[in-house]
């Protein structure tokens, strides 16, 4: 059996409303699985199932409120995502750990070469080798040459998302974390992104990837599970909740 790199276990995140006297909204309950190094997980379910809060609270956006987010680092420590201090947060981020949603956040005035050979600068790489590399991977998301000096915060919903997927990707992280990446892309692109995602996952990235393009999901995903009112209904193969 290959290794575990993420276990979640009653996992739940409430959002208590002050606005609303506090009001408090369950964006999950009582949330458990496992990922293994290579493994690809869809997260299916109807809008407002708790899928968003889920990889939310992975990535550490939310504090959990309850549950644990055990994750095995490369130096093989076991550390919980749902109360490891900030700064430990952001250097896994920084190190391990990627994450890609449809809406892209930038820095403003950055292009788009340095948005990604920034990801590399944080992992130590001096600014020739990462230019280099940023070029390599906007080539490979089929982004126009005359962009790539440009802005993202101009770019095209889809181009924005292929800005978004390669920064999530160029550092080659262990676990990847995916909320509708692929939302606005074309035909054409989403073949790429699939396929780059593919040689992503052969390399040993364990995934975890929201899609509502169920027809994306059926391609990549090893197992699916189904949310419904912030739990988890159905655990189950590639077929299960995608039919
Ligand atoms: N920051 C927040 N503050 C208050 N409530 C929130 C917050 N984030 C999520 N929720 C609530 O948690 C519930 C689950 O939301 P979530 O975004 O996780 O659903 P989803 O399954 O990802 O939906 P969609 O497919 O529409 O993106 C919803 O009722 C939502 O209103």
């Amino acid at each position: 059996m290959r290794n575990i790199i993420l276990a979640v276990n009653e996992l739940s995140k409430h959002f208590v409303l002050h606005i609303l006297d506090g009001k408090v909204i369950t964006g999950c309950a009582g949330v458990s699985f496992s990922l293994q190094q290579g493994e690809f997980l869809g997260i299916a379910g109807p809008s407002g199932a708790g899928k968003s809060t889920v990889i939310k609270c992975i990535y550490r956006t939310y504090l959990p409120s309850g549950g644990n987010v055990l994750y095995r680092t490369a130096g093989g420590r076991e550390v919980d995502l749902a109360r490891a201090p900030e700064r430990e947060v952001i250097r896994l981020r920084r190190l391990e750990i990627g994450y890609a949603s449809q809406f892209l956040k930038v820095m403003p005035r950055v292009p788009a070469v340095d948005v990604l050979a920034g990801e590399l600068r944080r992992k130590g790489w001096d600014m020739e080798r990462a230019r280099a590399r940023a070029r390599e991977y906007l080539a490979i998301m089929n982004i126009d040459r005359p962009l790539w000096d440009a802005y993202p915060s101009t770019f095209s919903g889809g181009e924005q998302q292929r800005i978004n997927l390669a920064r999530a990707l160029i550092t080659a992280p262990r676990l990847l974390l995916l909320d509708e990446p692929t939302a606005s892309l074309d035909p054409e692109t989403k073949k790429i992104v699939i396929r780059i995602l593919r040689d992503v996952k052969e390399q040993g990235t364990g995934i975890i990837g929201i899609f509502h393009d169920y027809d994306v999901m059926r391609r990549l995903v090893d197992r699916v599970f189904t949310m419904q009112s912030g739990r988890c209904s159905q655990a189950g193969d590639r077929r299960e909740g995608l039919m």
